[in-house]
């Protein structure tokens, strides 16, 4: 479905992505990790059609991605942004309709865009506050929208940047729950994530990415190894297993004793 070939992308002299490959095939579930400023909203600026690779390919559906002109990539693949782009008086409802814009270059809407409109919106449990004002919603419930605009526009492909950004812990496993029943029904979803637990239980594959280079790729357990997570984010880790079998990895942060105040370390003797 979408395919990176030894991609590489500079800017002004920086190289910001070197030597990039990896493939995800239809119906998988893929999750972009790594430190800040790895490069991994670069990589899907890419993957994205938004900027072109100084070399390499990229291959969606088995076609370069620079042969598609700008409709027919709307309607293979959605993309959504950390950014909030939305400057508009718009209800939630309008702001998910918007994703059934590139079916409506060429026809007249009908039932079936509001009926998917309004499916996106439940799928994200955003269906509640659909006639509030975008603007005035909190930062997760604009974020559960902005999921549903880019599932109304019904692509194969999904890319997606921190969809979890702003979601507490139910909504964040809802919508990798929901990620992964898509790619289940033959969708690719290909997701930057920063929880490497969560990218651990709900992806086939996690690619990581270091100062711009791939660090790893492939199953879950195999790119969280404690002793590649340590090289990558600079402390160590341990690694456990979750009631699913899945990897379940803790970074073993530094506490200061000295900072727990005495009660508490006489109530912590008991
Ligand atoms: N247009 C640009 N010009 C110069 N440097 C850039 C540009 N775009 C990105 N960078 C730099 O490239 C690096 C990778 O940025 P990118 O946003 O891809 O990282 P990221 O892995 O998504 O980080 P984060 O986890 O913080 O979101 C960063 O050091 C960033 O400052």
């Amino acid at each position: 479905m979408l395919e990176a070939r030894s991609l590489r992308y500079a800017v002004g002299g920086k190289t910001l992505l070197e030597n990039i490959s990896f493939r995800l095939e239809a119906g998988q579930m893929l999750s972009v990790i790594g430190p800040n400023g790895a490069g991994k909203s670069t990589l899907l600026r890419l993957l994205s059609g938004e900027v072109k690779p100084d070399s390499g390919q990229i291959e969606l559906m088995g076609r370069p991605l620079a042969s598609y002109r700008p409709l027919e990539l709307a309607l293979e693949r959605a993309v959504l942004t950390q950014r909030r782009e939305i400057n508009f008086p718009f209800d939630a409802y309008e702001v998910a309709f918007l994703g059934r814009l590139p079916h409506l270059e060429r026809r007249a809407e009908n039932p079936q865009d509001h009926q998917t409109t309004e499916r996106a919106l439940s799928q994200t449990g955003a269906l509640h506050f659909a006639t509030r004002r975008y603007q005035t919603l909190s930062g997760g419930e604009q974020s559960r929208v902005d999921l549903a605009r880019v599932l109304a526009q019904e692509p194969r492909l999904l890319l997606l940047d921190e969809p979890t950004n702003h979601l507490d812990p139910k909504h964040q496993v809802e919508v990798l729950a929901l990620c992964r029943r898509l790619a289940q029904m033959g969708w690719g979803v290909l997701t930057v994530l920063h929880d490497l637990n969560l990218a651990g239980l709900f992806s086939d594959r996690i690619l990581l990415l270091h100062q711009g280079r791939v660090e790893a790729w492939g199953q879950p357990a195999e790119v969280l190894q404690p002793a590649r997570l340590q090289a990558v984010y600079g402390l160590p880790f341990i690694q456990t297993q979750h009631p699913s079998g899945r990897p379940w990895v803790m970074p073993l942060a530094e506490v200061e004793v000295d900072a727990v105040v005495p009660q508490d370390k006489e109530r912590l003797a008991c």
